[in-house]
C-alpha cells in the first residue's frame, strides 16, 4: 500500500522502469515523468560530475514544468580504470565491454538529484563491482540474450547478467539505478515526509 505525501507532489523524471520500480519499494506516492536530455559527457569531465550534472539536469528539466512539486532523478554510469562506459551500441559492443570487464574491479556510480521549490539536494554513490573472469562463450551468450543494450556498462546484475558479478561492495541498489538509503536521506533533507513518518 502506498502512503501519500500529503500537499506534497513527488515526481520522478525517468523513463526507466527500475528506478521506477525501485522507489516504489519506498512504499511512498509518486508522479513520472521522463526528462530527455542530451547524455554526452564533456572533453574530460570526471564520473562523479558527469552523473551529478546529468542527474541535475533531468531533476530541473522536469521540476521546469512541474511547479511546486519535488522533482527526482538519477544517472548511471560504469566507470572502468579512467573510462566511463554508457550504454553499448549493439551485440558487439556488449561483447568488447564484456571481454573489458572480465575479471576486473570497476565502480558504478549514481548521481541523484532532488530539485524541488525551495531547495536542491544532491549526491553521488559509487559501488565495486567485481567480475569473474568469464569464457569467451559465456560473453558471447550474455551478448546474444539483448538484455544489455539500455544498461550502463551493458550489464543487468539484477537480470542474466547475475551471473557474471564475484563480489560487490556498497550499496546493490545503486548498480541497479537508485540507491535506496542515499534516495531516502534527500527526501529526508528536503523535509519530504516518509511512510514511517508521523504526522
Ligand atoms: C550496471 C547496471 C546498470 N543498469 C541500468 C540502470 C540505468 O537504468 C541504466 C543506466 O542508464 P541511465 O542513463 O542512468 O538511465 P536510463 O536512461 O535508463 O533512464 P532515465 O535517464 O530516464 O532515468 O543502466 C541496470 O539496470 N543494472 C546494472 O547492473
Amino acid at each position: 500500500m502506498h502512503t501519500s505525501v500529503g500537499q506534497t507532489r513527488l515526481v520522478l523524471a525517468s523513463a526507466s522502469p527500475r528506478r521506477r520500480e525501485l522507489l516504489g519499494q519506498l512504499g511512498l506516492a509518486f508522479e513520472v515523468s521522463a526528462a530527455d536530455i542530451d547524455e554526452t559527457p564533456h572533453p574530460g569531465e570526471a564520473a562523479q560530475a558527469y552523473v551529478l550534472r546529468l542527474a541535475r539536469e533531468k531533476a530541473r528539466t522536469v521540476a521546469a514544468r512541474t511547479p511546486g512539486a519535488w522533482v527526482l532523478a538519477a544517472d548511471t554510469t560504469v566507470v572502468l580504470g579512467e573510462e566511463l562506459l554508457g550504454k553499448p551500441r549493439d551485440e558487439a559492443e556488449v561483447r568488447e565491454m564484456m571481454g573489458r570487464l572480465s575479471g576486473r574491479t570497476h565502480e558504478v556510480q549514481t548521481g541523484v538529484a532532488l530539485a524541488g521549490p525551495t531547495a536542491e539536494h544532491a549526491l553521488v554513490v559509487r559501488t565495486r563491482v567485481t567480475f569473474r573472469a568469464l569464457s569467451a562463450g559465456e560473453i558471447a551468450w550474455y551478448a546474444s540474450t539483448g538484455e544489455s543494450l539500455d544498461k550502463a556498462g551493458g550489464y543487468a546484475i539484477q537480470g542474466k547478467g547475475g551471473f557474471l558479478v564475484a563480489a560487490i561492495e556498497g550499496s546493490p541498489t545503486n548498480v541497479i539505478g537508485l540507491p535506496l538509503g542515499e534516495t531516502l536521506e534527500l527526501l529526508t533533507r528536503a523535509g519530504l515526509p516518509l511512510p514511517w513518518s508521523t504526522p
